[in-house]
C-alpha cells in the first residue's frame, strides 16, 4: 500500500495573530496537489489553534504541538488530549527534540504521553532524532531506535502514528541531513519496525524528515525512498511553505 505523502509545519512558539492570519491566507491561496496525493497539517501554539483551525482551508488540518501526559486535573500550564479532543483539533506532536532536550523528557514520558493521546482518539506526530554529540559517536541508530521502542511498547496500533526523524544537529541550523543521510535513517527505522511491530507496519507507517526543510533542498530529499514527507519548522512560516508541500508531486511521478 502507498504511504501518503505527509507534510507538518510546526510553528513552534511563533506568531501574533495578525502574523499567522497572513500566514494562512498564503496556505489558503496555494496551489498543491490535491488531499489524495498529500497530507498537509499545520501546528500553531495552543492559544492559536481554534483561530487557525476557523480560518484554514479543509483540505489542511491542524495539531496541537504537545499534550499532557494524562487526563486532565491539577496539571497547572498543562493542556489535556481530551480539550484537544473538545475542541476538534485531530493531530498532535509528541516528543519533539525541543521538549525532550529543554523539558527534559525521558522515552518513557514520550511513550506514555503517545499512547494516552491515540486512546483518546488523537492522531500522533511522534518525534525521534539524535544530538550532534550522538551521531559523532556512532550511536545515531541506538538513540532512535531506544526512542522508538518506548513508544512500540505502548502502542499496538500504528494507523494514526506519523514517525518523524529529525536529527538534533539540523534542527533550525540550516544544515540538512543528506538525502543519503536521511535515507539511511529512515531506512533503518522501518527495519526496526519490521523486527519489533509488524512487517504491516513497517510498509505503511509513514516516516517523514525534519531539520532544516526548505523549498530548496526538498525535493532531493523527497526522491529517496523511505522519505514520506517533512516535519518543517522554519520555512513552514514562510511562502516557501507551498513550495515544499509541492515536492509531494516527485513522489507521485516516482
Ligand atoms: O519540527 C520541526 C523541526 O524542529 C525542524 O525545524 P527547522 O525546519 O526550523 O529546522
Amino acid at each position: 500500500m502507498a504511504r501518503k505523502f505527509f507534510v507538518g509545519g510546526n510553528w513552534k512558539c511563533n506568531g501574533t495573530t495578525e502574523e499567522l492570519k497572513k500566514i494562512v491566507n498564503v496556505l489558503n491561496e496555494g496551489q498543491v496537489p490535491s488531499s489524495d496525493v498529500v497530507e498537509v497539517v499545520v501546528s500553531p501554539p495552543f492559544v492559536y489553534l481554534p483561530l487557525v483551525k476557523s480560518l484554514l482551508r479543509p483540505d489542511f488540518h491542524v495539531s496541537a504541538q504537545n499534550c499532557w501526559v494524562k487526563k486532565g486535573g491539577a496539571f497547572t500550564g498543562e493542556v489535556s488530549a481530551e480539550m484537544l479532543v473538545n475542541l476538534g483539533i485531530p493531530w498532535v506532536i509528541i516528543g519533539h527534540s525541543e521538549r525532550r532536550l529543554i523539558l527534559n523528557e525521558s522515552n518513557e514520558f514520550v511513550g506514555d504521553k503517545v499512547a494516552y493521546a491515540l486512546a483518546q482518539g488523537l492522531k500522533v506526530i511522534a518525534c525521534v532524532g539524535e544530538t550532534l554529540e550522538q551521531r559523532e559517536a556512532g550511536s545515531t541508530m541506538d538513540v532512535v531506535a531506544a526512542q522508538t521502542k518506548a513508544i512500540a511498547e505502548r502502542v499496538s496500533n500504528w494507523s494514526d502514528v506519523v514517525l518523524a526523524y529529525e536529527p538534533v544537529w539540523a534542527i533550525g541550523t540550516g544544515k540538512v541531513a543528506t538525502p543519503a543521510q536521511a535515507q539511511e535513517v529512515h531506512f533503518e527505522l522501518r527495519k526496526w519496525l519490521h523486527a519489533n511491530t509488524t512487517p504491516e507496519v513497517a510498509e505503511t507507517t509513514r516516516i517523514i524528515y525534519g531539520g532544516s526543510v526548505s523549498g530548496a533542498n526538498c525535493k532531493e530529499l523527497a526522491a529517496k525512498p523511505d522519505v514520506d514527507g517533512f516535519l518543517v519548522g522554519g520555512a513552514s512560516l514562510k511562502p516557501e511553505f507551498i513550495d515544499i508541500i509541492k515536492s509531494a508531486e516527485v513522489k507521485k511521478n516516482a
